[in-house]
This record gives structure tokens, C-alpha cells and sequence, in this order.
């Protein structure tokens, strides 16, 4: 019998979830080569202590060896792992979801850090060193100056610079680019394109309260301030919800401490970037921009199975807009829909009207016309994972 309780205007089975097990699949070489390098990287970025580089070394191990362990006796979170993990610790990495086991990776990273421990280490984020070369390098110079052009257009135009502005940050992700090599082609043209969707949802109805469920710091994020900003201060919204993640996660997902720093380096800008943070200062000030740090935000599970109190929120927003490729997973469920499933079918459990922006990087899509996918197909590239292709897709 298939399950068809999400289902909103019209009914659809669930697909198989996404597994990493399958040769030549984009999540295989997540699990080959971007955890075994991502592991590395860390052990390098900050001069850990013995204990905790042998404990990074046997998380290498484990990755290495393919089978993944519990996690310590100690950890706080143990026994919600263990009931998420019943049927999977113990199990190859490859063959149980890959949204599971990608998550259960970055919390075993963190276990094996020390960022939950007792130790010196407690809290301190092993992506600290790679998330603030970014932030305080020169390309942001050059993002944060180009807002000055913005401000010459028409204001339609404006808004849409912004809304693509923040669409387009979503290539900036640490953990993407880990593997990559060189600058990756930006192809323009979005695979779909819902954003009258979004512009209506706004503009006609009266300003309500906007969640904006962030995902990368850095170059994602300070775009996606920037629109926050835009959204405030056009009375689009009446306030501003910004989603981050409780714990540093899949290298460069936003955490409240991320925030706070894009917030000082958008204030600290000159021209147009300085005055949309001294604006944005202002508003967490009197409570019209907020963060939110849910643990659902690091759980291993898809927004369908999200907790009462976020749906309560999500509910109460007049639009949530999620950014990034693993958010859209976990909105999708992460499984091998046929590309053409309609979004609203599938995202039909969404307590209210959704937009997801998002660069392609990862096998889960839904929504794509026909036409769409045998154009994009005929290009005979990996157009749906390398991170050149971007949607903005939505459901009222
Ligand atoms: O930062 P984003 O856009 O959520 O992308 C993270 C992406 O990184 C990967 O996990 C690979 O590690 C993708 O599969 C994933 O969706």
C-alpha cells in the first residue's frame, strides 16, 4: 500500500530513498572521497591534542572500513541516535539512507572533536578555520561592493537581483567545493523558475512573519541578509525568522555564531552592505529579525517528520523559504522521485506555503517539466549534481 499521507493536490507513492550504495552514484563518491578528505582537513585545521586526532583517525577508519559505529557512551544525544539508528548502526555507511548517514557522519565528527565533550574542545567549531577564511576574504569585498549596483535598478529588478543574489550564494558551500576543482560554469537560466510564486506570496497579502531557513555561512548567508533586509525594509515582511543549525554541520551550514559574524562583517561594509547591516542590527534589536536553533535542524530526518513545534512555526509563517540542496533533500524526502512528480504533490505535509531555493548538487528533484529534463539531458552533463544548474521552486 503506498503511503499517500502527504500528499496534497494529488496523490503520489513514495519513491525509494536515495542510498549510497549504487556504482557511480554522486552519494557513493560522498561517502569514497568527500568524508575521507573532509576528515583530513579537519585534523589539519587546528592543532588537536593526541586524543582527539587518534579519535578522528578511527572515524577515518570507520569510513575507510565501511560500517558505522555507535556513538559513546557518553554523548548526550546517545539515545536519540540510537533509536534513529536502530535498524542502521552497524550497517555499511552506503546502504542506509544517504540523508541518515550523511547526518550520523557530521555528528560522529563532532563527537570525535571533542565539540560536545568535557575537554578544551567543547564548542569549539572544526569548521571555524575554513568558514572564517571565507567570510574575511577578498571575494566577499568584492559581493558586498557589487550591492552598490543594485541600488540603480528598477525596483522589481532590484528584488529579483536579490532573490537570485541569495540563490546563487548557494554555490558558495564548503562541503561541495571540497572535492572540486577550479570555477564550476553558472549556467543562468534556473531549471524552474517559481520566484512570481514567491513575489506574489509577499506582495499580496499583508507583511507577515517570513521563515528563511538558512543553509551555508559565508557567501550564502550574506546574500540571504541581505534579502532578509530587503524583505523588512520593503514591508514585505513584518518580521524575519532566520533558521540555523544548533552545531557546526555539513562543514559551513549556518550556526547562530555564524550569523552574529556575517551581521559585524555586513555592518563593517561601506556603501549599501554597511546600511543593510546597520538596518539588520537594528532589527534583531527590536526583535523583527530572530534566530531559530532547532535541533530538528541537525536531526538525520526528513521535514516530514519534523516535531510539533516547528510545524507550529512553520504553520504560523506566511511563507518559509528554505535555501540549499540539503534542505530541498530533506523537503523531497531524499528519494528517487521521477523528476516530473509535482513539488506540491510531494511537499503537500508542509504546513504552509514553501519556496525552495536551491543549486543542484545531489540526485533528489521533483517538478521539472518534461521538455526541461530532455534539453538538460541532451547536454550529456551532470547538470543535476555538480552544482551549475539552480531552481526556485514553490507551492502556495
Ligand atoms: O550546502 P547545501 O546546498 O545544502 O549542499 C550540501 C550538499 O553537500 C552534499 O551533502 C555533499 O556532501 C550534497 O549532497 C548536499 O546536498
Amino acid at each position: 500500500m503506498p503511503d499517500v499521507s502527504h500528499a496534497r493536490d494529488e496523490t503520489v507513492a513514495d519513491a525509494p530513498p536515495i542510498l549510497g550504495n549504487v556504482p557511480g552514484s554522486y552519494a557513493l563518491t560522498v561517502f569514497r572521497e568527500r568524508h575521507p578528505a573532509l576528515i583530513r582537513q579537519v585534523r589539519e585545521a587546528l592543532p588537536y591534542t593526541p586524543d582527539r586526532r587518534q579519535a578522528l583517525d578511527r572515524l577515518l577508519d570507520e569510513v575507510v572500513r565501511d560500517v558505522m559505529e555507535p556513538l559513546g557512551p557518553s554523548a548526550h544525544d546517545g539515545a536519540a541516535w540510537a533509536e534513529w539508528g536502530r535498524d542502521k548502526i552497524g550497517r555499511r555507511w552506503v546502504d542506509v539512507p544517504f540523508l541518515w548517514a550523511e547526518s550520523y557522519f557530521y555528528r560522529k565528527l563532532l563527537e570525535a572533536t571533542g565539540y560536545y565533550g568535557d575537554g578544551p574542545w567543547r564548542g569549539v567549531d572544526p569548521f571555524g578555520p575554513v568558514k572564517q577564511a571565507e567570510l574575511t576574504g577578498s571575494v566577499v569585498d568584492g559581493e558586498l561592493a557589487a550591492l552598490d549596483e543594485t541600488a540603480a535598478l528598477p525596483p522589481g529588478e532590484r528584488a529579483q537581483a536579490l532573490l537570485l543574489g541569495s540563490l546563487w550564494g548557494n554555490r558558495a558551500d564548503l562541503s561541495f567545493t571540497l572535492t572540486l576543482s577550479g570555477d564550476r560554469e553558472r549556467v543562468s537560466g534556473l531549471v524552474v523558475d517559481d520566484s512570481a510564486l514567491l513575489w506574489s506570496l509577499l506582495r499580496d497579502r499583508p507583511p507577515g512573519r517570513v521563515c528563511l531557513v538558512a543553509d551555508n555561512a559565508g557567501r550564502e548567508l550574506l546574500p540571504d541578509l541581505v534579502l532578509a533586509d530587503h524583505l523588512l525594509a520593503e514591508g514585505l515582511a513584518r518580521e524575519v525568522v532566520l533558521h540555523v543549525k544548533p552545531a557546526p554541520y555539513f562543514v559551513s551550514d549556518a550556526t547562530p555564531a555564524d550569523v552574529l559574524a556575517c551581521l559585524r562583517r555586513l555592518a563593517a561594509a561601506p556603501g549599501r552592505a554597511g546600511e543593510a547591516g546597520a538596518r539588520l542590527w537594528h532589527a534583531m534589536e527590536e526583535g523583527r529579525l530572530t534566530l531559530r536553533a532547532h535541533p530538528f535542524a541537525c536531526a538525520p530526518l526528513p521535514y516530514r517528520d519534523m516535531p510539533d513545534d516547528l510545524r507550529e512555526e512553520f504553520a504560523a509563517a506566511s511563507l518559509t523559504v528554505t535555501k540549499g540542496d540539503l534542505n530541498y533533500r530533506r523537503l523531497v524526502g531524499d528519494r528517487m522521485w521521477p523528476p516530473t512528480t509535482p513539488f506540491a504533490a510531494v511537499t503537500g505535509y508542509f504546513p504552509g506555503p514553501v519556496v525552495a531555493l536551491r543549486t543542484l548538487k545531489s540526485d533528489a528533484l521533483v517538478g521539472v517539466p518534461e521538455r526541461t529534463l530532455a534539453g538538460l539531458d541532451a547536454t550529456g552533463r551532470p547538470w543535476r549534481t555538480a552544482g551549475t544548474h539552480a531552481m526556485i521552486q514553490g507551492r502556495p
